[in-house]
């Protein structure tokens, strides 16, 4: 699949502060993309490259087939970016101030009216269109930031932090809507700290980590390489030797006992484990009240290659 966005060897000083030193990731097309990274990693400083804000010291960014460097504009018409705390003027309504970016996007009065109706539909505001939006929750507010930074049509949608304001209720109204984006045929980079978020909505992600891509691949190749599977059994009482009987099995590695009596096996070969080990229990003659394949968590993979990184 051709890549969206390319960044490559990407380098931003502020001083003495090496913000990014050296970073490279691709974005795919129709993809929702997770930005992750520890407090100062570079993730808004990338975004605000990405979005023309700022310049860049030295590296290269092609979106399609055109070069940042050369084709700054064309590039930037293409991206919307949502900063993470963004601003409104809460006395106008949500119609009022769509009209007001649709005049900064030269648009004319038909097109405004005709693409806010579109994007207030699209954010699931069309019900609050007239009403102040100083009245608005958090989760609005981040849904109108939304509205806003897809109004231009954008192939790329930049979000800064979107949810890290909100409450889980919240949380979980903006990831949905981040989402539905997708199906409008946007491709969304979206930065957070919020493992669960990511874990919830990306199907690819970057991490970051003192200005340096630790990791950048789908989140179903993290989960391949980075986490070992671990059965999880609960046995009425644990039988006799269990673990040396197990110990004797080449595909087990290891084989962990908690003071509740919880069995965790790691395994090395996974399709062996999933066809042979519910049958060697069995013939321990114990009652098994549950055997489960734990699901490999995205907070184990962070802490693992952040863990492996941090003296860079
Ligand atoms: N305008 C600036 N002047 C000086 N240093 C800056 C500036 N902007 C960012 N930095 C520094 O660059 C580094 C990266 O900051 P950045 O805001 O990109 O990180 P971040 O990953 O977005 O962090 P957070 O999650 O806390 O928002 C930090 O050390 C920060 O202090």
């Amino acid at each position: 699949m051709i890549s969206l966005l390319k960044v490559i060897n990407l380098h931003k000083s502020f001083g003495n502060v090496k913000a990014l030193k050296g970073i490279s990731f691709e974005v795919k097309p129709s993809t929702v993309h997770g930005f992750l990274g520890p407090n100062g990693a570079g993730k808004t400083t990338t975004m605000k490259i990405l979005s023309g804000l700022i310049s860049f010291d030295k590296g290269t960014i092609l979106f399609e087939n055109l070069n940042f460097k050369t084709s700054k504009s064309e590039i930037v018409r293409q991206i919307g970016y949502l900063p993470q705390n963004p601003a409104f003027y809460g006395y106008l309504t949500p119609v009022e101030y769509l009209s007001l970016i649709g005049q900064i996007c030269n648009f004319d009065t038909r097109n405004i009216k005709k693409r806010t109706e579109e994007v207030l539909e699209i954010v699931k505001l069309t019900n609050v269109s007239k009403r102040k939006i100083s009245t608005f929750s958090g989760g609005m507010l981040q849904r109108l930031g939304i509205a806003v930074a897809i109004f231009n049509k954008p192939k790329l949608l930049l979000l800064d932090e979107p949810t890290s304001s909100l409450d889980p209720e919240g949380r979980a109204e903006v990831l949905e809507h981040i989402k539905s984006l997708q199906e409008e045929g946007i491709t969304v980079f979206f930065s957070t700290h919020i493992l669960s978020d990511v874990e919830r909505i990306c199907d690819h992600i970057t991490i970051l980590h003192k200005g340096k891509v630790i990791v950048s691949d789908s989140l179903e190749n993290l989960q391949k390489q980075y986490i070992q599977p671990v059965f999880c059994i609960e046995f009425e009482n644990i039988p006799d030797e269990l673990e040396e009987k197990l110990y004797q099995l080449s595909y087990i590695q290891k084989v962990d006992i908690d003071n509740s009596g919880n069995v965790f096996i790691y395994v090395n070969n996974i399709e062996i484990a999933k066809r042979e080990l519910i049958k060697v229990l069995a013939q321990t003659n114990k009652s098994i009240l549950s055997f489960c394949l734990k699901k490999p968590s995205l907070e184990d993979i962070f802490i693992k290659v952040v863990d492996k990184n941090d003296d860079i």
